[in-house]
């Protein structure tokens, strides 16, 4: 796989300093972006993520109407259910007064296939005629497993090459159903972002970052750039 343009990792002191350093450069990076097209593609994760956000997002300055919010996987569930990863967003959305369309949802009562290939159709909407969408920054996760994304270790989801959005029906982490960007969008994004805190992630981290083992997260290499935000405990084994 080819190197994308930088491969930044950051580690700071503790979660406070995560937060403000993962909000800093979301800032950053939209301003930017807001300035010279007048919008701003971001892609969400689920899991910790929503708590990193919820605190540093409300600090930053943006002009958060021009953000256009996608999610790089979503569980098949209703939006009231607690594993609904929109559903976690709602609360944030209505402090940053983003408006309900700004986010770009999945279709609901439909089954995972369904609702991938509708994804994909939404996505298509906001990236005309072009092979891959090319998103301003995607904010992902790692979880326990190395999995990012709803892309689990071993699945064979991880050599999609056609799919914008793809379905999964079984996953190792409940819930079961979901839809997940693939790699190949991932992998075309100008920013993709990991920030994850406290020890259980630091022997992962390690896996990912220095053995470079065959894993998803292992597998995120943008044309753009890379950028890890780790805490001391997550990040110990890069010090
Ligand atoms: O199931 C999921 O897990 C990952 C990782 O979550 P974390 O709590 O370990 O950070 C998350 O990125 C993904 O969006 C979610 O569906």
């Amino acid at each position: 796989m080819s190197q994308g343009q930088g491969n930044l990792v950051h580690v700071v002191k503790n979660r406070a300093e995560v937060v403000k350093k993962l909000a800093d450069l979301i800032a950053e990076v939209s301003v930017k972006k807001i300035s010279t097209s007048g919008v701003f593609n971001i892609g969400v994760s689920g899991g910790s993520l929503v708590g990193f956000l919820k605190e540093g997002l409300p600090k930053i300055n943006t002009d958060f109407s021009k953000w256009r919010v996608f999610f790089c996987d979503e569980r098949v569930v209703p939006e009231d259910s607690p594993d609904s990863t929109y559903g976690q967003y709602k609360e944030l959305a209505t402090t940053l007064k983003l408006k309900e369309n700004q986010f770009v949802t999945i279709k609901q009562g439909i089954s995972a296939e369904e609702a991938a290939e509708d994804y994909g159709r939404q996505m298509a909407r906001h990236f005309p005629e072009v092979e891959w969408p090319e998103f301003d920054m995607l904010l992902l996760g790692m979880g326990p497993d190395g999995h990012t994304c709803s892309l689990f270790p071993g699945h064979k989801l991880l050599e999609e090459k056609t799919k914008w959005v793809a379905p999964i029906t079984d996953s190792p982490k409940p819930p079961p159903s979901r839809v997940t960007m693939t790699f190949p969008v991932i992998n075309n994004a100008l920013y993709c972002v990991f920030a994850a805190c406290g020890k259980e992630k630091a022997d992962m981290v390690k896996r990912i970052l220095v053995d470079k083992e065959d894993l998803p997260a292992t597998r995120v290499l943008p044309s753009g750039t890379l950028v890890w935000i780790l805490d001391e405990e997550a990040g110990k084994h890069k010090l």
